[in-house]
Parts: structure tokens; C-alpha cells; sequence
């Protein structure tokens, strides 16, 4: 699979540049590449008897274009060019746009009355650089308000590649293909609603140069998962002892469901720490847990928790704390008392808020993986939840770079997972999984991963992709049940691992 990186405009811009004038390779062999693949997925999505109008803008997007026209033209008899600026063409745009005449393909400067199939949108790729207005912007409107298909080649034209903010007017695609990388700008604010479905092309720009990128975002796929392997001669501490501290009176269902996902995934052994209320309601559902029975007040810990924590926390090498606890006091001793210690901690729900209390514990030296969604990222933080959705990619970076130990997994339709600089993006949206209870079954599989696997992010990295392959159900997403993707973690685990 070709490896997805998402960049922000500079960073883009600087990869381009770095593949002609570090690895020599010529800006018209790239442009060539990304006409070529273009090409074939506009043939996928288009028939040969429609009308095509190409919008080539005054820089390289625009060159594009026209290496597009030429690649189109002797399949598609009704092909049509728009070049506003021909006094303004970049150097290579010049020299494909005497191709195109060569080739003696139509084109003028205005768009024309007709109304065409096709649009494909050259206007504006990754140099966009101010608002939009005058005759580019009757144009789009124009286009937009047809009922043509548009196709865009690596951005709406309009949109701000690194925010996704419009710039005074943009295309609305029904398709963009974005070429080398994927443009931040296409995953942001109103940047998601004007690309359509979205295509990424290899236009033969060196892999090394995203890879050497600093604070890369990367779209997790398989090939980053590393399955943790389970030795023949292993011993039940080999993958770790677990202690899953939550539960109150009323929500004994959350921690139940994360114990069965990590029993699921491969915890060694699996203790329970729970308020007395639930234990017995526990005790009856199941028996491959241990329990670590605390005495309750009014449904919750009472304050006894903090002891039974002090006395038995070296029984176990992982402590995960949140699933149905509640904000008190308790909540937050047991988190600041499980971040002191050495163990690897996992935080979830209402401990991330406990946690915001002594934020600085995070600068701990051993492994805390954290799991809010979007309003716990903001009680954690403090960044309000619109500043989160608008930026979610430099959200957790920054979070990752100032707590370098933390692993931190944002969850949400899509999930992002970041660790000291470098953001994985979990793309697989999925109704059935935007249900309660979703969260508990990823934190039992954190718990799990935590135990089996060396590397913290790889831990986090296997946890999100178990569960989002989980939950991938041949039922109606309407009636998924937490106990489907638990009981379909086995075949997840099979696939990978063969
Ligand atoms: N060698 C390369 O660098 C490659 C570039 N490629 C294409 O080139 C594009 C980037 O090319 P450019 O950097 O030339 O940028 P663009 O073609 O996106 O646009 C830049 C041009 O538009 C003008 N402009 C910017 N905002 C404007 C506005 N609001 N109104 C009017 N004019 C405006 C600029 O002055 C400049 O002339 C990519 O998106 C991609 O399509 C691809 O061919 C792959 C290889
Ligand atoms: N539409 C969706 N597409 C993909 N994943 C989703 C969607 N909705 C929710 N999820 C995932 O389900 C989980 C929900 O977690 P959370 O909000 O903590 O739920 P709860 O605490 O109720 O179990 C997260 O892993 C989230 O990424
Ligand atoms: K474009």
C-alpha cells in the first residue's frame, strides 16, 4: 500500500522542491506522473462520451491540466481547455500549454456558455495564497452551481491547504485527487466537505523525504501494525498483569466490557479493582477476572480506595483507571497515586479528567497512554472543544511533544494517535461504533497491548486497529452490541498475526 502522509502546505511545497533540487528529479517527470495517474482515475469515474472542461489556473496546478488534456484527449472526442492567463503561465505550465496547441486541443480564456459533463478543476492546487475573487471567482461559482461532476486535482481550488478554510470562493468536488501526500487542508474545518471522495497518487517523489519529515501525520494502515508475538514457552507474566480500577453503582457494565475486551486480546492476568455495590454483579457475570474489592460510599470508592491502591499496586505491571468511575476527589487520588508510581498507566474517561489536576504528573518517565474523546481532550487540556475540531492533528502533536512519555489516543469518528511529534490518523468511520461502550472495549484492547507489546506507540497503534477492525460487522450499524466486536477481536487478531 502506498504510504499516506498528510502535510500542511509549506511542508508539501518543501517536498516538492527537495525531490527536483535535492534528487534532481525534473518538475515535468513528477507533473507527467500526476497527469498519468490523474488520467486513469478520471477514465475510472467518467465515460468517454462525456464532455470534459479543463479550468487550468496560472501556476503548476494549472500545468497539470493541460498534461491531463493532452493524456484525455484521444479518448475523450469532446475536450475542452480554459486558460484565463495565458501571460501569466509558470514556466512549465508554457511549455505543456505548446503540447496542447500542438496537439491542436480547444481551449480560450472565458469559460464557455455550454454546460459540460466534466469539469476538472486546475485552478488552484498548493500555492494558493490569497482569497479568490474577480473572474476565477465567477468561474467557480459558475461551475459549482452547475450539475456537473467536478473533478479537482490536488485541492478544491479555493481551499487553504494546511487549515481547509475557503478562500474567498471554493470548488465543491465531487472528487479531488490529491498527488504525493494528502493536504491537510482536505481534513480540516470546511476543507472535508469541498473534496468529495478523495484519491491519493504516487507521482514518484522519494518516500525518504516524508519519512525524514519532522512531526509527520501519517494515515494508519496495516503495515504499521507489528502484532506482538506470543512465544510458545510464555508465562501468564509475559503479557503482563493487569489491575483495571472503576465501576460505581450504577455503571458496572463499562469496566466488565473493557475486562472481557483485554482477557479478548491477550492480557496475562486481569484483576478487577471495583466498589463493593458491583462486585457481585461481576462475580456472576464472569470468572476469568480476579477481583480487588473496595469498600463503597454512596455507589463509588470511598476514600479506603486509596489504601487498597497504596497496598497492592506492585502486584500488577499495568494500572488502567477510568471505565464508569465518576469525577469526585477518589477519582482524582487514585490517578495522581497511579501516576506516581513506575507502572505503565492507562487513563480513560473520567480519570483524564482527574488527571487535568496534577497535569504535571504526565511528565512521569514510565509509559501513560491516554483515551479521551474530543470534550475529555478539552476537559484534559483546557483547549475548548471548537479549537480541538478545528485542529485536531496540532492538538495532540503539541500534547505529545509536551508530555514526551504520554501516548495519547483522540478519539472521535476519526481517531488520532500521537506520540513526542508524530500523529497517526485511524481513517475508518464507522456508525455502529458510535455507541456507549465503544470506548471501554478500545481501553480493555490498550490494556492488553500494553502488556504483550515492547513500544508504548506500538501498544496504541495495534489497540486503535484492533478495535476499529473489529467492529467491522456484516450487520446493520444500527444494531451492533459491545459484545459483537469483543467476540469478533479473535478473528482480528487471526488475520493480522497470519
Ligand atoms: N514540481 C512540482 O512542484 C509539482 C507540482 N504539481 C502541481 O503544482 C501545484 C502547485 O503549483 P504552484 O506552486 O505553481 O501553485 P498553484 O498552481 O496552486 O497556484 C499558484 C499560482 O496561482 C497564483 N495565485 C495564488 N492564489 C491566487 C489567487 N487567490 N488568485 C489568483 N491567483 C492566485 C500564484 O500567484 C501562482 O501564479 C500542485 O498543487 C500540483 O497540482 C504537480 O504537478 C506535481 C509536481
Ligand atoms: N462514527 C464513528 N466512526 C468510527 N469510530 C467511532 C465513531 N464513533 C465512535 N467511534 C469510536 O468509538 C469509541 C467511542 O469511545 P467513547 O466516546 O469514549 O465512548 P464510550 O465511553 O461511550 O464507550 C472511540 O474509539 C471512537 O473513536
Ligand atoms: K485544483
Amino acid at each position: 500500500m502506498y504510504p499516506a502522509y498528510i502535510h500542511t502546505q509549506t511542508t508539501a511545497r518543501n517536498i516538492d522542491h527537495a525531490a527536483i533540487k535535492t534528487y534532481q528529479i525534473p518538475s515535468l517527470i513528477l507533473m507527467e506522473h500526476a497527469a498519468l495517474k490523474s488520467a486513469e482515475i478520471i477514465e475510472q469515474i467518467t465515460n468517454t462520451n462525456q464532455s470534459i472542461c479543463i479550468l487550468c489556473g496560472p501556476g503548476n496546478n494549472g500545468a497539470d491540466g493541460l498534461a491531463i488534456a493532452r493524456l484525455l484527449q484521444p479518448k475523450y472526442p469532446n475536450l475542452y481547455v480554459v486558460v484565463p492567463e495565458i501571460k501569466k503561465m509558470s514556466e512549465d505550465e508554457k511549455i505543456q500549454f505548446q503540447m496542447v496547441q500542438n496537439l491542436k486541443i480547444p481551449f480560450c480564456k472565458n469559460l464557455p456558455n455550454v454546460t459540460y459533463d466534466i469539469y476538472i478543476d486546475c485552478l488552484f492546487g498548493n500555492g494558493l495564497s490569497r482569497d479568490i475573487t474577480g473572474f476565477y471567482k465567477t468561474m467557480i461559482q459558475n461551475v459549482n452551481t452547475s450539475q456537473s461532476t467536478i473533478i479537482s486535482i490536488d485541492m478544491p481550488s479555493g481551499i487553504d491547504s494546511t487549515m481547509g478554510n475557503v478562500l474567498g470562493c471554493a470548488i465543491h468536488a465531487d472528487y479531488t485527487i490529491s498527488l504525493d501526500c494528502y493536504k491537510q487542508g482536505q481534513w480540516l474545518n470546511e476543507g472535508k466537505n469541498h473534496c468529495g471522495k478523495l484519491y491519493l497518487v504516487d507521482i514518484g517523489i522519494p518516500q525518504i523525504l516524508h519519512q525524514k519529515c519532522m512531526d509527520k501525520i501519517k494515515i494508519l494502515n496495516e503495515e504499521d501494525i507489528h502484532l506482538p508475538n506470543r512465544p510458545l514457552n510464555a508465562h501468564k507474566s509475559t503479557f503482563g498483569k493487569a489491575l483495571m480500577i472503576g465501576g460505581s453503582q450504577n455503571m458496572h457494565g463499562a469496566i466488565h466490557m473493557a475486562s472481557l475486551s483485554a482477557y479478548k486480546s491477550g492480557i496475562g492476568t486481569l484483576t478487577l479493582m471495583v466498589p463493593e455495590c458491583i462486585s457481585n454483579v461481576l462475580a456472576i457475570k464472569s470468572d476469568f477476572y480476579m477481583l480487588l474489592q473496595c469498600a463503597d460510599r454512596n455507589g463509588i470508592f470511598s476514600s479506603k480506595a486509596i489504601d487498597l491502591l497504596k497496598q497492592n499496586i506492585n502486584n500488577y505491571s499495568i494500572i488502567s483507571i477510568g471505565n464508569g468511575m465518576q469525577k469526585n476527589n477518589i477519582t482524582i487520588a487514585l490517578v495522581e497515586q497511579a501516576l506516581k508510581s513506575d507502572k505503565k498507566i492507562v487513563l480513560d474517561a473520567d480519570a483524564l479528567w482527574a488527571a487535568q489536576k496534577n497535569i504535571e504528573l504526565l511528565k512521569r518517565s514510565e509509559t501513560t497512554i491516554l483515551t479521551p474523546h474530543i470534550k475529555e481532550m478539552s476537559d484534559l487540556t483546557g483547549i475548548h472543544v471548537s479549537t480541538i475540531l478545528s485542529n485536531p492533528f496540532e492538538v495532540a502533536r503539541d500534547f505529545s511533544k509536551e508530555y514526551p512519555s504520554c501516548v495519547l489516543i483522540l478519539k472521535s469518528s476519526q481517531t488520532y494517535i500521537a506520540h513526542q511529534g508524530s500523529v497517526y490518523v485511524l481513517d475508518a468511520q464507522n456508525a455502529g461504533l458510535a455507541k456507549g461502550g465503544s470506548g471501554d472495549i478500545l481501553c480493555g484492547i490498550v490494556v492488553a497491548m500494553l502488556g504483550q507489546c515492547k513500544d508504548s506507540l506500538q501498544a496504541a497503534l495495534c489497540a486503535t486497529y484492533i478495535h476499529s477492525q473489529s467492529a467491522k460487522l456484516d450487520i446493520d450499524s444500527a444494531s451492533f452490541m459491545p459484545e459483537d466486536i469483543i467476540n469478533n477481536i479473535p478473528n482480528t487478531l487471526k488475520r493480522l498475526r497470519s
